[in-house]
């Protein structure tokens, strides 16, 4: 039974969605890295927040890990290469939580803005500060929004229903978009020097890391406020506690820290700041859209095999995992065969969709072929990472489509180019959807692939055939399909037989010394 793990504290709707579709789960929060590691070997699939840290390590015990799920959007807590490389599928829920994030976000600024937290602690404690607590309006006020995605727009979208002029810095928003947006695109520097309010809703990149710095923090207006709800990690702690001790930064408003759980840091018990431990996402609402999403994500993928927001694989709809099931097999045996029979360097592959195959979604079938075809040549490959690992070999992977397959219905054509040669394999599906093979180096036959297979070229002469069946009859080994091709007479032939055993060294040795053969493989599917 399909097996997974809820580690961190979630709403009861994914326990429940994983239990209804016949998922067995468990619910162990609070872990420790080393109690996660111990257990982790007995998942196929990991739903977490932010809490747990999906580590190389983690990943390196998950042997039976086919998910990660994060019920949220950020996902620094894993480690995608690793996961990657282990052929994990990583998922996140990019909408779930974005409008409850950008409101808080907006919560922070009016808090921020008119003292909340400070007045409230005060007002409560019978002290009535009126005096000390003057606040500022937003009406009127410039809002600085670094990073301008989901949450990012839906915060300059508030704060343009509270009368802010909005000024976004986004190296990948469009003009047409801030244009639909009603916020003015800008530089970073611009930014910094118009802002009185800074709100950072970015992930965390090597690009965004620590931007929030003393020499950013120059760059700004004396007496900006700043909003951090997307990552700690985006600002450098002790150069924003100095500019709010200095009083250049009148305030900062922040839920998430360098380091968290934050149970201490350099901002806490600063006049002008007000925090929240990592709130941001923390609605019922927010909650439970994120949990039925990630249980649903994940229990797709587990149990058929739809990929829906990966983010290190091409997503595959529902409707379409049932389509891509019988090409998926044909795809994987192409590669494969292609793979055992190629033995020097890899520069080219191209692979062509013919006819009805041309109307799939090819990506997942490419990365499964690029696994059958890298997987005997390398160690750890799979289709999530076998993209990766094809480009990180210089290899260059071609995809065309056609609408026409000449003879057949549906057609994959999967052309390799070596260092020394071209070959190409072509495969089909008929109404029983199994696959076969029908063409090999452009010599048409029609072979379903077995377990076992040997695969022989020769000339074609009298005798081979019979030659080859005694040798095999001799050695004890059984044929179960016998299937031949060749170009013309006396040319290029091909011997696909599928056998009931595979064959031992010194048989495989006589088949090669049979006169007029060329190449011998024998293939394992
Ligand atoms: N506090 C919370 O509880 C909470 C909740 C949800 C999300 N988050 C954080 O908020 C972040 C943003 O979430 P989102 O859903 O809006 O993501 P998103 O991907 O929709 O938007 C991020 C935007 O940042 C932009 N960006 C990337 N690099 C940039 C750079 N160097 N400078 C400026 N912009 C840059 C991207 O182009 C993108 O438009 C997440 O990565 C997550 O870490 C925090
Ligand atoms: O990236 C996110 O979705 C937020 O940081 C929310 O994190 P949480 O699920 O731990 O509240």
């Amino acid at each position: 039974m399909v097996k997974v793990l809820i580690s961190d504290k979630m709403s009861p709707k994914a326990a429940e969605i994983f239990r209804q579709r016949g998922i067995e789960v468990d619910e162990l929060t609070g872990m420790s890295p080393e109690e996660l590691k111990a257990c982790i070997g007995n998942y196929d699939g990991l739903a977490i927040r932010s809490s747990t840290t999906a580590t190389a390590e983690i990943i390196e015990a998950a042997t039976n890990l086919k998910v990660i799920g994060r019920a949220g959007i950020g996902v620094d807590n894993v480690d995608i290469p690793a996961a990657t490389a282990a052929g994990i599928c990583v998922m996140n829920t990019p909408f779930g939580n974005a409008i409850t994030t950008a409101e808080h976000a907006i919560a922070m600024m009016f808090s921020l803005s008119r003292h909340i937290p400070a007045a409230d602690a005060s007002t409560q404690a019978g002290k009535w500060e009126k005096s000390r607590f003057m606040g500022v309006e937003l009406y009127g006020k410039t809002l600085g929004v670094i990073g301008c995605g989901n949450i990012g727009s839906i915060v300059a979208d508030r704060a343009i229903g509270l009368k802010m002029k909005v000024v976004a810095f986004d190296p990948f928003l469009s003009p047409e978009r801030a244009a639909d947006l009603g916020v003015e695109k800008v530089e970073l520097d611009d930014l910094f020097a118009r802002a009185d309010y800074i709100t950072l809703h970015t992930p965390i990149t090597d690009g965004t890391r620590n931007l929030i710095n003393a020499t950013n923090i120059a760059k700004m207006k004396d007496g900006v406020r700043i909003i951090n709800c997307a990552r700690g990690g985006l600002v450098v702690e002790e150069d924003l506690k100095a500019a709010l001790e200095s009083g250049k930064v009148a305030g900062a408003a922040v839920d998430v820290y360098s380091v968290e759980p934050a149970k201490e840091n350099v901002l806490f018990s600063l006049e002008n700041v007000v925090c929240t431990p990592h709130l941001g996402a923390s609605t019922t609402e927010a909650q439970v859209n994120v949990a039925i999403q990630v249980a649903e994500q994940m229990a797709d993928y587990l149990l058929v095999g739809s990929v829906t927001n990966a983010l290190n694989m091409p997503s595959v709809t529902a409707e379409e995992a049932p389509k891509l099931k019988p090409y998926m097999e044909l795809a994987k045996q192409l590669g494969s065969f292609a793979g055992q029979v190629t033995e020097s360097g890899l520069k080219k592959v191209h692979v062509e969709y013919e006819g009805q195959a041309a109307g799939l979604n090819i990506k997942p079938l490419t990365a499964i072929i690029l696994q059958g075809l890298l997987g005997p040549l390398m160690d750890s490959v799979n289709m999530v990472n076998a993209p990766i690992v094809a480009k990180e070999r210089g290899i260059d992977v071609m995809e065309s489509i056609s609408d026409k397959a000449d003879d057949y219905q549906t057609l994959i054509r999967l052309t390799v180019t070596t260092e020394q040669r071209s070959r190409d394999i072509a495969g089909t599906l008929y109404g029983d959807k199994r696959p076969r093979i029908v063409s090999i180096k452009g010599i048409n036959m029609e072979a379903e692939l077995g377990p076992h297979m040997l695969y022989v070229t020769n000339r074609d002469k009298p005798g081979f055939i019979g030659s080859l069946g005694s040798l095999l009859g001799e050695a004890g080994v059984n044929i179960a399909t016998f299937h031949l091709g060749r170009h013309e007479a006396q040319g290029e032939a091909i011997a696909l037989i599928e056998i009931d055993s595979s064959l031992a060294e010194d048989t495989l040795e006589k088949v090669r010394a049979l006169p007029h053969v060329e190449q011998v493989k024998p293939l394992a599917f």
